[in-house]
């Protein structure tokens, strides 16, 4: 029986991979577009992860950026009134539009670097000069995400479908997480991405894979309950995440 209630199917998504996951990637535009339900199934998710997953991390994926007077309200919103644990934001705008969502060191901001979508190569793939010679304008603003990274709380978001990036800029910053979509439904190689985007010790990269965990397909002659198909799903991902790092010689002690 299909779910029809987003606040239902998330329930039972949460409830079905709570042991098996280290964060929840709300994406704030989802919600939105339902409207007043949209905003009210998002309250009640972070909630339920909240009672149910107590030690997941809850990460807004908003993307907001603006100008600094506009850049407070954004993140009083964003952590103050749904409470994430980090969001992710856009940097266009410069320091002064990130600058608020730095302030407490206890929330995290990953700023969205190279993106996963073909389109991010039109913009971020640019070269500009810098006092040290041109580079790709994602690595200028990796090495300004470093320089800014005064109260230790800033990652990286950068795309799983482009690993050659990733590795720049996982050696441009070698201690900073880096938030790593494009895994599962957009079809970024996961050995790649593993191996490009975690740091030295085998850790910090926060692979993210959402329709390919919740819209899973149930596997044939088994149950054909979705929430057992997202629990598989997540399980087939994490194993082969720790398997590619034992491999690597970068397992778990
Ligand atoms: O910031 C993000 O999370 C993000 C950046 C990016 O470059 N690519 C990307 O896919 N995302 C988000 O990550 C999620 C990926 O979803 P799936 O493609 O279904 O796994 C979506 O919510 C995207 O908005």
């Amino acid at each position: 029986m299909p779910v029809k209630d987003p606040l239902d199917f998330n329930r039972a998504i949460i409830d079905a991979t709570a042991d098996l996951v280290c964060a929840y990637k709300p994406n704030i535009a989802f919600y939105e577009a339902l409207g007043m339900d949209g905003l009210r199934a998002l309250e009640g998710t972070i909630d339920h992860i909240r009672k149910a997953a107590p030690n997941t991390v809850i990460l807004g994926d908003a993307k907001r950026g603006d100008i600094g007077s506009t850049a407070p309200a954004y993140a009083k919103a964003m952590f103050q009134v749904w409470g994430f644990d980090a969001v992710t934001v856009n940097a266009w705008g410069g320091y002064d539009g990130l600058e608020p969502f730095l302030e407490d060191p206890a929330r995290g901001v990953f700023i969205w670097c190279r993106g996963s979508n073909p389109g991010s190569a039109d913009l971020q793939d640019l070269t500009v000069n810098t006092l040290d010679g041109p580079i790709p304008l994602y690595q200028h603003l990796a090495r300004s995400a470093d320089g800014w990274n005064r109260n230790g709380n800033i990652g990286l978001v950068m795309g799983a479908t482009n690993p050659d990036q990733l590795a720049d800029v996982r050696s441009l910053c070698p201690h900073m997480p880096l938030l790593i979509p494009g895994v599962g439904a957009q079809g970024g190689d996961l050995a790649d991405a593993v191996l490009a985007g975690m740091d030295r010790n085998g850790r910090r990269a926060l692979i993210n894979s959402s329709r390919g965990i919740i819209y899973a397909r149930p596997e044939p002659g088994g149950s054909q309950d979705f929430a057992a198909a997202a629990r598989q799903a997540a399980a087939r991902l994490r194993d082969q995440i720790n398997r590619i790092l034992t491999d690597a010689g970068k397992g778990w002690l």
